[in-house]
């Protein structure tokens, strides 16, 4: 079969540029998608650390005047990623954060920012650029929207697109004065088209006027679709309905592996579950916590935001350490949710601990070492940190929404009778939700064998991105017959 040629466009990919999960996603679908035939390149800003990691390029396009400033399109290879980098130096040379300046404000330009990095997809998608023509233009959050939009106002054929949600909370609306300023004609401006509620919307762009729409699980997919959780989008999605479709993620099993991960104490798999006790012990005297292998540890490696529901555990931490429980947590964002655990770990020394900051090996080491991770989101698009939980033998507890509730099956008391299980899920993500599913979990903790067959059941799970991989390339073929 012929490879499919996939344009994969987005404002940041791991390993160069995280702010969260969507780099993950972004970095691991070109290698899950070419074992279906299908060749991903990913077209993202030249940043920094994008540019660094470059050595040797070809030169794909040329822009005199890209909304006021030169850019280069250049194609390289990096690390095993096909990359098409968009070298704008007055859009994307710049330190720090992707979206953000050193005083925490949005780049005042990002309209004009991620318009460019649309209009750049959007002219591969018409096949302007010989050296590379995609079959499929596939366009991850609102970062990407507008490219859906000048492909329909191009009025040319191009190629078919899709957009994939990662969270429907980050929506880029921005001054309808800009219209023309960012190379889209007035008359794009109306409800079926990039107007949202008066501005200018670039996640709305994509949403109305992409082929298909995914998210990033099928619970989320049905959410969206609600009042509750449509953040404004519900409408548009249900009147969309019949292109919209869940697509868990996956993790890769490799940099996940709790077998030959070289970032943990000890190796450990399903045969040698035992050997998590040293990587709990470990994770302990690293933390400054009581090294105690009965005191049953929770972990938390998350984005510090209201997303993330992580007050309610300050909330409800008195029940949780009422019960003789630990808690390691690891997170970055949100400085009052920062202060509130950093002051919980003052309160309980050697029973709490905090790192604030963004590390990857002490993810691990609490991924290998916790004997819960708890995920308490009020919303969840997909949620990757319960799946590499899964992999490594440590029981997810989580809230009943998006991929959460799709990912974990809960140890309620058919599940236990049946031997089947692999976390905890609550339903009210409340305070008292929270806190009867810590109860919970001491409960399952005190009957030891069932709490190892739950630690067997998932790591048994399949949280890889070959099912994943499989759906996005029927998805991608399905769409090559689309007529534009
Ligand atoms: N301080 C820290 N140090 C080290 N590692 C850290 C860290 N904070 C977070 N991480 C890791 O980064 C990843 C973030 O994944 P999430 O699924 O939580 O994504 P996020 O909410 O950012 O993204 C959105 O996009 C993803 C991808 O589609 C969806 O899964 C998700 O539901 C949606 O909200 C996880 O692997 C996590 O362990």
């Amino acid at each position: 079969m012929k490879a499919l040629k996939v344009l994969s466009v987005a404002s940041e990919i791991y390993p160069f540029v995280k702010t969260g999960g969507l780099a993950d996603v972004v970095g691991a679908l070109p290698a899950a998608l070419a074992s279906e035939g299908v060749a991903v390149t990913t077209l993202v800003p030249g940043y920094p650390a994008v540019m660094a990691a470059v050595e040797s390029s070809t030169e794909v396009y040329h822009y005199a005047d890209l909304f006021g400033v030169e850019a280069r399109l250049v194609r390289a290879t990096v690390q095993g990623l096909d990359l098409l980098v968009l070298d704008a130096p007055r859009f994307f040379d710049r330190a720090g954060n992707p979206y953000l300046g050193a005083d925490g404000q949005d780049w005042h330009d990002n309209p004009q920012r991620f318009a460019a990095l649309s209009r750049v997809a959007a002219d591969l998608g018409l096949g302007r650029a010989p050296l590379y023509v995609p079959d499929v233009v596939h366009t991850h959050d609102w970062q990407t929207g507008l490219t859906a939009a000048y492909l329909h106002y191009s009025g040319e054929p191009h190629a078919p697109t899709v957009m994939t949600v990662h969270n429907l909370a980050f929506q880029g609306q921005f001054s309808p004065s800009l219209l023309s300023a960012i190379g889209l004609p007035p008359y794009a401006f109306g409800m079926d088209g990039v107007e949202y509620y008066g501005t200018i919307g670039y996640l709305k762009a994509g949403l109305q006027l992409s082929d298909r729409i995914t998210t990033v699980s099928p619970t989320y997919a049905a959410e969206i679709r609600t009042p509750e959780g449509g953040m404004g989008f519900d409408g548009l999605l249900r009147s969309r309905a019949a292109v919209v479709s869940g697509i868990l993620n996956g993790i890769d099993t490799t940099t996940w592996d709790p077998a030959t991960d070289p970032l943990i104490a000890a190796p450990f798999d399903l045969k040698r579950i035992e050997a998590r006790a040293a990587n709990k012990a470990a994770l302990q005297e690293r933390l400054g916590l009581a090294i105690d292998p009965d005191a049953q540890l929770f972990g938390v490696v998350s984005r510090l935001t209201w997303q993330k529901g992580l007050d309610l555990l300050v909330d409800r931490l008195g029940i949780l350490l009422g019960t003789g429980a630990q808690l390691a947590i690891l997170g970055s964002g949100d400085a009052t949710i920062a202060e509130g655990l950093a002051y919980a770990t003052v309160l309980n020394p050697g029973r709490v601990a905090m790192v604030n900051g963004y590390n990857e090996g002490l993810a691990h080491q609490i991924q290998a070492g916790s004997d819960v991770i708890l995920v308490p989101s009020r919303f969840e698009p997909c949620g990757l940190t319960q799946l590499c939980a899964l992999r490594y033998g440590a029981i997810p507890l989580v809230a009943r929404v998006g991929g959460l509730a799709d990912t974990i099956i809960d140890a309620n008391e058919v599940a236990r009778a049946a031997g089947i299980g692999t976390g905890i899920q609550f339903g009210s993500v409340t305070p008292a939700g929270l806190e009867a599913a810590i109860l919970r979990a001491a409960e399952l903790w005190r009957d030891k064998p069932y709490w190892q067959a739950m630690q067997k059941n998932a790591m048994k799970t399949d949280v890889s991105w070959s099912r994943p991989a499989a759906t996005y390339a029927a998805l991608y073929r399905s769409m090559v017959a689309i007529p534009q």
